[in-house]
């Protein structure tokens, strides 16, 4: 068996996104993602998928020249190769990030976030070859299939006039009743059981009352607010309070570790981020200070399935739960997060997904939700087939972009309906 990578391809996409609302903005019509390929000398191709942004691209593509001949079973030689490749200085912004949603963005965490695509792709490869599911080359599955929310948002009912976007038949959601309407349609065609409302858009008594609605609508389901750290912290503990015994938990109400810590000493609502602890730095901060009692994983920025293991295993050791964040992603993604979150003991918390409002996919055929989860494939990696021709119309769609939609601008889609937005100062409320 020669497991050596002999090709590399990368493709760039533009994949189309309804009109949700969060603190920053808009969804653009269409966004970003990169799907790579590897090949190895037998043949084997694996996939896998990450941001798709500029700044990504500018490190994938000299990442993947440095891997040929490496092959598909060097693992932990994949971080050793990213090292080596440049991250122009003026493109991170060692802060939060540019995107305002994902923490704080640094060299290592852009290196991170690229390797996690090519981490993918190669136990893509390796269980085809070795003709083993991704799962069992993280240790075996424990659960066969993995239970994913409802992810809220407050939308509108289509994309500004005169944008060019495809369309859907959600609905506008900008209030409890279409925010409640919203999850039901999301319980009838997928079975979620649990419910999280992207928040930060709307002045927090608004946002109180759609939680307080979905929790008259569904009783007794487990129910998050996210408004990615929009809030201050007297009013992060004021929501707490008003929400405290229908929440599962609150997710990133405060900015930054300090912040956090303070809402959490003073309320007994077990707080989540995706924001304040993203890389492994973070960690001894915010668990010595018990900012934070979950951490929501992404693969693709801790830097593959194999980090979510060692992050869930450092969550264990300090007590702190596990779950799993998402972006708008597609199915190579959301294979991978299902392999992975199939593996860990300590995952008690139903993951995040924006699968399914993604209409569009590079699979032949799409993944399923039932009652909520996902099957954990037992096929040869990731158990996924790309679908070439749908791959082509994707990246034809981004070569005939002109510029505008190739990173990711929630403030910039909005600015097309309100020319004078600009992404609002945080705490706002
Ligand atoms: O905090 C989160 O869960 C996210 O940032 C997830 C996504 O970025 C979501 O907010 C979005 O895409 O608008
Ligand atoms: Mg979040």
């Amino acid at each position: 068996m020669n497991l050596a990578i002999t090709d590399v391809r990368l493709t760039p996409i533009l994949v189309a996104d309804p009109p949700l609302l969060n603190r920053q903005g808009l969804h653009q019509p269409y966004t970003p993602r990169l799907i790579v390929e590897v090949v190895t000398a037998d043949g084997v191709t694996g996939v896998g998928e990450t941001y798709g942004d500029a700044t990504y691209l500018e490190l994938a593509a000299p990442f993947a020249e440095r891997l040929k001949g490496c092959r598909v079973s060097d693992l932990n030689g994949l971080f050793t190769v990213a090292d080596q490749v440049a991250v122009d200085a003026s493109r991170v912004e060692n802060a939060v990030d540019v995107g305002g949603l994902r923490g704080v963005q640094t060299a290592d965490k852009l290196r991170l976030s690229v390797v996690s695509g090519f981490e993918v792709a190669c136990l893509d490869a390796l269980g085809k070859a070795l003709g083993l599911p991704v799962h069992a080359l993280l240790g075996g599955k424990l659960r066969d299939s993995v239970a994913y929310s409802a992810y809220l948002f407050y939308k509108w009912a289509a994309h500004p006039d005169g944008v060019p976007a495809g369309k859907d038949d959600w609905g506008a959601a900008l209030d409890p009743a279409g925010v409640v309407e919203q999850a039901r349609r999301f319980t009838e065609r997928y079975g979620f059981t649990s419910f999280k409302l992207k928040g930060g858009v709307f002045p927090p008594d608004e946002e109180i009352a759609a939680i307080k609605a979905l929790a008259e609508a569904f009783p007794g389901h487990p129910l998050r607010l996210d408004p990615n750290g929009a809030w201050s912290v007297e009013t992060s503990v004021k929501v707490a309070r008003e929400l405290g015994d229908v929440l599962e938990y609150l997710e990133d109400p405060a900015l930054g570790t300090p912040a956090m810590a303070e809402v959490a000493e003073r309320t007994g609502v077990p707080l989540a981020t995706n924001m304040c602890v993203t890389t492994f730095a973070e960690i001894p901060e915010a668990f010595t200070k018990g900012a934070v009692q979950v951490v929501l994983s992404d693969h693709h920025y801790w830097g593959g399935l194999r980090n979510t293991q060692q992050l869930a295993a450092v969550c264990r050791t300090f007590g702190v739960g596990v779950s799993m964040h998402s972006n708008t992603h597609l199915g190579i993604s959301l294979a991978a997060m299902t392999h992975v979150a199939a593996t860990v003991p300590n995952l008690h918390h139903a993951c995040d997904s924006h699968y399914p409002w993604q209409s569009e996919d590079v699979l032949t055929e799409r993944l399923a939700f039932d009652g909520g989860r996902v099957a954990v494939s037992d096929a040869p990696g990731l158990g996924v087939e790309l679908d070439r021709e749908r791959l082509a119309a994707l990246h034809r769609r981004w070569l005939d972009d002109d510029g505008a939609l190739r990173d990711r601008d929630d403030a910039a889609a909005m600015r097309v309906a309100d020319p004078q937005w600009v992404t609002p100062a945080l705490p706002r409320w």
